[in-house]
């Protein structure tokens, strides 16, 4: 899962929580409902994010219960052929006949969702914001300050299908939640290559190939469509945002 690059630059597309009204709707890719922001990516990808998912008191009941009582792990995980520890803690969930987790080299331990009713409280709950849904595996991370974090990746193994769907949930200190484009290769012809055989070239990314999020408290965030295929995301380090996050992954082995 983990294919660690490093930022080249910050995205700058930071989403308004409210969007203008008067913003001209052909060029809006933003629509909100209930509560809940959609963000049509292009090309079959969509972002949905609702603030207020969880109550603030409730988020910090389950932040207290997770922080005390997943067996959370830091593993060494093998990144381009490096091994390194992963700079955050983790734990794994899934239903039982499902196959293993792999990534980056590592197969964390499938923990039961009998373990720890909670979790299987939030599943409820993501489940009926989310009609339709069917989640049966979860990640979670816990970031202790602000020099843990995710590196660029997509959630694409092959185990999740080719549109996974995955519904995150945070507790505790906010975060930035960083998508850019994957760069897209073009076919460059002959006749345009100066006579000499066709080339792939790299399409530079623009602004609308970058979104940005400040996951909240208590927030759910879903990717869904195409976004794992064409976009990567990542929780940059950030070294003001001293305090513990803990962010819940849901997803579905097909
Ligand atoms: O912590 C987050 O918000 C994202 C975590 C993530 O991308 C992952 O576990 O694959
Ligand atoms: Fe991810």
């Amino acid at each position: 899962m983990l294919k660690l690059k490093t930022t080249e630059r910050e995205p700058t597309n930071h989403l308004d929580p409210d969007p203008d009204p008067n913003q001209d709707p052909e060029e809006s890719t933003v629509e909100k409902t209930n509560g809940m922001t959609v963000i049509d990516l292009g090309n079959g990808s969509q972002v949905l994010y609702t603030p207020k998912f969880l109550s603030y008191q409730n988020s910090w009941d389950y932040f207290h219960y997770l922080d005390k009582n997943i067996p959370w792990t830091r593993p060494t995980v093998c990144v381009f052929g490096r091994s390194c520890i992963q700079p955050r803690d983790t734990c794994y969930v899934a239903s039982e006949g499902f196959p293993d987790l792999v990534y980056s080299g590592y197969q964390p331990h499938a923990y039961s969702w009998d373990e720890f009713p909670p979790l299987k409280e939030i599943l409820d709950l993501v489940h009926k914001a989310l009609p339709g849904s069917k989640f049966n595996s979860l990640l979670l991370n816990r970031y202790k300050g602000g020099n843990d974090h995710v590196g660029w990746h997509a959630d694409d193994e092959k185990l999740y299908g080719p549109t996974p769907e995955i519904a995150s949930v945070s507790f505790g200190c906010e975060r930035d939640f960083f998508l850019k484009k994957k760069p897209s290769k073009t076919t460059v012809h002959a006749k345009e290559n100066g006579g000499d055989p066709p080339s792939k070239r790299t399409k530079k990314n623009n602004d609308s190939d970058q979104r940005s999020f400040v996951l909240k408290h208590g927030s759910l965030l879903v990717m869904r469509g195409y976004t794992q295929r064409d976009w990567v995301h990542s929780v940059p380090k950030r070294v003001k945002a001293a305090a513990v996050r803990i962010n819940l992954t849901f997803r579905l082995i097909c």
